[in-house]
């Protein structure tokens, strides 16, 4: 079932120990097929190395396994959410990577300081508020997601804009129109993290990247209505 789509996951899948974004087997990238509603997604603890497509694993909106003899990732059901809640999106992908799930861990936005930031985010990465121990203690994974959009919609902030988040105390979630697309974000956020955390360690009071500047390069990219840079 769905074999191009398993195929497709599969290969967006081992771009994250390419890139150098997950140690073992953390991380997972899923991809959605909107006309039927079913997800493929990495399934847990299998390593990268040994990953096939027939391991990747197909799941409806409700998390219900229909194609697969693997578990499907921990964090299905935060992929999962975000797809109900976020309809324009195609693809989701969690990682650990060093210097985004630093920011996650302390609680802060990466703030849009410069041009590279601007080309992919239309401002700064939000960090999500810590979760309440009802929270912790209830369904994580989808209470993950709850707050991933509770964040998105208190804040104003456009998720086709701003395709990632940092979720306090984990690490990032990135999107996009395909599992590609969101794997390439996420490549591009662990690079603005690091880049920021050395831009502060250089000025520690350093404030935000010009507004005049940052609609040039975001919308010089991807236009006022364009959809993940078409
Ligand atoms: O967020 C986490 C762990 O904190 C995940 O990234 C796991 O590390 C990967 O889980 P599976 O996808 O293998 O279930």
């Amino acid at each position: 079932m769905l074999k191009e789509l398993r195929e497709r996951v599969l290969k967006a899948n081992l771009e994250l120990p390419k890139y150098k974004l997950v140690t073992f087997t953390w991380g997972n990238v899923s991809e959605i097929d909107r006309e039927s509603g079913l997800v493929a997604i990495k399934p847990s603890g299998v390593d990268y190395d040994v990953m096939t497509a027939d391991d990747i694993v197909i799941v409806d909106l409700n998390g219900n396994r229909v194609w697969g003899d693997k578990k499907p990732s921990s964090d299905t059901p935060t992929h999962l959410e975000l797809y109900r809640q976020f309809s324009d999106i195609g693809g989701v992908v969690h990682t650990h990577s060093r210097h985004a799930t630093a920011w996650a861990q302390a609680g802060e936005d990466i703030l849009a300081l410069g041009t590279t930031q601007g080309d992919y985010f239309y401002g700064s990465v939000p960090c999500t508020r810590r979760m309440t121990p009802d929270e912790i203690a209830g369904e994580y994974e989808l209470e993950t997601g709850k707050v991933i959009v509770e964040t998105f919609r208190k804040r104003h902030i456009e998720p086709k804009t701003v395709p990632g988040v940092l979720v306090h105390s984990h690490g990032p979630f990135t999107w996009g129109k395909d599992a590609f697309d969101a794997v390439h974000n996420s490549v591009v956020l662990e690079e603005v993290a690091y880049m920021n955390f050395v831009s502060h360690q250089i000025r520690p009071n350093i404030g935000s990247m010009q507004q005049e500047l940052l609609d040039k390069h975001y919308l010089r990219k991807h236009g006022k209505n364009a959809y993940y840079g078409q």
